[in-house]
C-alpha cells in the first residue's frame, strides 16, 4: 500500500521530466493586414527541454521574431498549439521574459535598479520586501552593481543590454526569450556579451530561446539549433551544437559545421565555393 502511494509521485515526476518545457506543435502564425493575410510561419514544430540553449536561426523574414511573439503569448497560432510545461499558452506571463535588440527597451526615467524591479512591481511575482534584494542580486550578476542608481542614458549599449538581461532573469522565468539581443552592438562587445551570457547560463542554468541570423553566434551560444527556411518559415533541420565553443571557432570541425549550416541556409552552391 505504502509502495503504491509512493509510486504515484514518482510516476508524476518521471512524466514531468519527460514533458518538454516548451512544445511548439504544427504552429502557423499569421498577420492580418488591411490588404492581406501574411503567413509568417507554417506548421512549425519543435520541443525545448529544460536548460536548453535553443536557437532559432534563419534568413530575414522567416518568422523568427514572430515565433518568439507566439511563445511570449502576444500572438495566437491560427493552427497548432504552443504549450509551456504541458499547459497551452494563451497570453503573456511572467514565466516568459523577453530581451530585445533595441537599447530603448529600458524605462528612461527609472534607474538601473528601478528598471530591474519594474516587472516585479507590475506582476507582484515576489513579496514586496524582496524586490530590492532580488533586483540588486541580478544587477550584481551582470556586473553593474556600481551603476545601480544610474539612468539608462548614461550607459553604453552593452550595459543597457546587461540591464535588460538582469531585469528578465530577476523574474526567475521558466524561459528567457532573446530576440537578436546583441545584433546592434559592435563586434568586440557582442563577443563579450556572448561569453557573459554563457557564464550566466553556467551559473543559473536557465532555459533560453535565442533568435539570431548569425551562424557563428548560433553555434557559440546554442546547445540546439533550429535552421528555418525563408518566408513562410518552416523547420529545415534541428542540429546539436553542444560540442562547439567560442574558443574552437578556428577549428576545422567548427568551420565545417558553419559551412554545413551555411549550405542549409543558402544552398549547396555556396558550400562548394565557400
Ligand atoms: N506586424 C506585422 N504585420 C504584418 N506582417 C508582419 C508583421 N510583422 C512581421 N510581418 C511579416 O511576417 C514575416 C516574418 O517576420 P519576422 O519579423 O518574424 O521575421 P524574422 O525572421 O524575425 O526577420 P528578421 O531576421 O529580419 O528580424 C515577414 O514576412 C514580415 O514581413
Amino acid at each position: 500500500m505504502a509502495l503504491a502511494m509512493m509510486r504515484e509521485p514518482l510516476e508524476a515526476q518521471a512524466q514531468q521530466a519527460a514533458t518538454p518545457l516548451l512544445s511548439v506543435r504544427d504552429v502557423t502564425l499569421q498577420y492580418q493586414t488591411r490588404r492581406q493575410i501574411v503567413t509568417a510561419t507554417y506548421r512549425v514544430s519543435f520541443d525545448v527541454q529544460r536548460q536548453d540553449r535553443f536557437i532559432l536561426l534563419g534568413p530575414s523574414g522567416c518568422g523568427k521574431s514572430t515565433l518568439l511573439k507566439g511563445i511570449g503569448g502576444f500572438l495566437s497560432p491560427v493552427e497548432g498549439e504552443i504549450s509551456l510545461a504541458g499547459k497551452r499558452i494563451t497570453g503573456p506571463g511572467a514565466d516568459r521574459m523577453m530581451v530585445f535588440q533595441e537599447f530603448d527597451q529600458l524605462l528612461p526615467w527609472q534607474t538601473v535598479l528601478g528598471n530591474v524591479m519594474f516587472p516585479m512591481r507590475k506582476t507582484g511575482r515576489f513579496p514586496r520586501s524582496e524586490w530590492r534584494d532580488r533586483a540588486m542580486r541580478a544587477v550584481e550578476k551582470v556586473g553593474l552593481a556600481k551603476f545601480a542608481d544610474s539612468h539608462p542614458h548614461t550607459l553604453s549599449g552593452g550595459m543597457k543590454q546587461r540591464v535588460a538581461i538582469a531585469r528578465a532573469l530577476a523574474m526567475e522565468p521558466e524561459i528567457l526569450l532573446m530576440d537578436e539581443p546583441f545584433a546592434a552592438l559592435d563586434a568586440l562587445t557582442r563577443r563579450r556579451m556572448q561569453d557573459e551570457l554563457l557564464e550566466l547560463w553556467n551559473d543559473i542554468r536557465f532555459t533560453l530561446v535565442f533568435v539570431t541570423h548569425s551562424i557563428q553566434e548560433a553555434i557559440v551560444i546554442g546547445s540546439r539549433i533550429v535552421v528555418m527556411t525563408p518566408h513562410p518559415g518552416q523547420i529545415r533541420a534541428e542540429l546539436d551544437a553542444t560540442p562547439f565553443k567560442q574558443e574552437d571557432a578556428g577549428s576545422e570541425e567548427f568551420m565545417a559545421f558553419n559551412r554545413k549550416i551555411n549550405g542549409m541556409l543558402f544552398g549547396e552552391e555556396k558550400i562548394a565555393h565557400g
